[in-house]
């Protein structure tokens, strides 16, 4: 999905301009080719390919890498890429845990570089709109649900697949949890609260039925926001890998399936605000004010309709502007003597909601994939 959308069409006025230079694979050249060819890459002839990711970050010529190899690959690929003082856009969940992006976050300031986790969700027009203009009017939220479940077992996939095999990371917390529990994140701790705090304070997992290994799919994660001891909200997040469904079309045409109930609803004291499926790519909010100054003639609460579209594009090219433009500032600016972590902070609430989600639901991969 990320290249179709970064070699999108731009209008020449946009400071911005996204090419592929180089790709790194532990397969062929002749199906990198075929990859570049399918998807209509105008300067496919340049792309140089390499058969080494190491090599390719000692020796590329390049601003950005972007990694989008299976989880528990993330650290090591990031930590080398660090180190070779390259800015990093990797892919969700940014790491195994969130000991790991924290010692990757203070690599990164150290080596001069930008780092930045590519949870899209979060820089979408709908998403940024929520921040900054809808939940500074809904009141203190008080409750959220979240919820991503989508059919993506079927009894006929693979044992190697990254979505089966633990030793890839599999599991839906880590793969479909991230969306949801960045929900909770922006609905409870968007608006400054230095006094607030949240944490999980339950959380129950059900492995895949019949399948090796113990799959994490259905999670149930309840979070609370605490203030002066008294809890000021509760979040409750859900999430499955083998909901029902067709696993028919395309995977990524499932996502237009219309569903009756919205997957993210957020209360606060004035207004609800309920987003359609799917979570991952949120357009459109129907919101229900009730607070007293909203209500019509007849004293029910009006209802508002409010889309903010992909504007163009599955809309994962937002989060590569948002890094180009922090590494070209630097690049002009030439004195940075300390890098930085783009959504640091979001990325390290959310990477601990699910390390304690985990703990507390018995969600465990090999050590070897938690290290540092
Ligand atoms: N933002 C989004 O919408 C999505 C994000 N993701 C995220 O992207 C990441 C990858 O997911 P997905 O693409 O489905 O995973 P895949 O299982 O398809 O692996 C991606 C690529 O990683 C490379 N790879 C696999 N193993 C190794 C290895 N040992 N060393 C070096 N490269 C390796 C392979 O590239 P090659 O074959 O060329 O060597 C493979 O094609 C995950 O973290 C996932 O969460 C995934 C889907 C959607
Ligand atoms: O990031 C993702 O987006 C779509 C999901 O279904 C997929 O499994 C996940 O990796």
């Amino acid at each position: 999905v990320f290249l179709p959308d970064i070699i999108l069409p731009r209008d020449a006025s946009e400071p911005i301009k996204h090419e592929i230079v180089a790709v790194s694979t532990t397969g062929s050249d002749e199906r990198v080719k075929n990859w570049l060819a399918e998807h209509k890459v105008s300067n496919a002839a340049s792309v140089k390919i390499y058969n080494s990711w190491e090599e390719m970050l000692k020796t590329g010529d390049f601003d950005v890498v972007y990694i989008s190899t299976p989880h528990p690959l993330h650290y090591e690929h990031i930590r080398v890429a660090l180190n070779n003082k390259r800015n990093v856009l990797v892919e969700k969940p940014a790491t195994m845990n969130s000991k790991q992006y924290e010692v990757l976050s203070k690599l990164a300031k150290e080596k001069n570089v930008v780092l930045m986790e590519a949870m899209w969700t979060r820089y979408l027009p709908a998403m940024q709109y929520l921040q900054k203009e809808l939940l500074p009017k809904i009141g203190p939220v008080r409750r959220v649900y979240a919820e991503f479940s989508f059919p993506i077992y079927s009894t006929d996939m693979p044992a190697s697949s990254r979505f089966l095999d633990k030793k890839a990371g599999a599991g839906s917390l880590l793969d479909m949890g991230v969306y949801a529990l960045t929900w909770v994140d922006v609905a409870l701790n968007s608006l400054p609260d230095e006094h607030a705090s949240t944490k999980v304070i339950h959380a129950n997992s059900m492995p895949i039925r019949g399948v090796e290994g113990k799959v994490d799919d259905m999670n149930t994660v309840i979070i609370a926001k605490e203030k002066a001891g008294e809890q000021m909200a509760v979040a409750i997040v859900t999430t499955s890998m083998t909901m029902p469904g067709s696993n028919k079309p395309s995977f990524y045409h499932r996502f237009e399936a219309k569903k009756a109930a919205p997957c993210v609803r957020i209360e606060g004291e004035k207004a609800s605000i309920a987003v359609p499926f799917p979570p991952i790519r949120p357009q459109k909010f129907e919101v229900q004010w009730y607070g007293h100054e909203f209500l019509d003639s007849e004293g029910l609460e009006v209802n508002e309709v409010i889309e903010k579209p992909v504007e163009r594009g599955w809309g994962i090219w937002y989060q590569a502007d948002v890094i180009a433009k922090r590494v070209a500032a630097r690049q002009k600016d030439g004195n940075a003597t300390v890098g930085e972590v783009i959504g640091e902070e979001e990325s390290l609430r959310v990477l601990r909601y699910m390390d304690e989600a985990r703990k507390m639901s018995g969600i465990e991969y090999d050590p070897k994939l938690e290290e540092i």
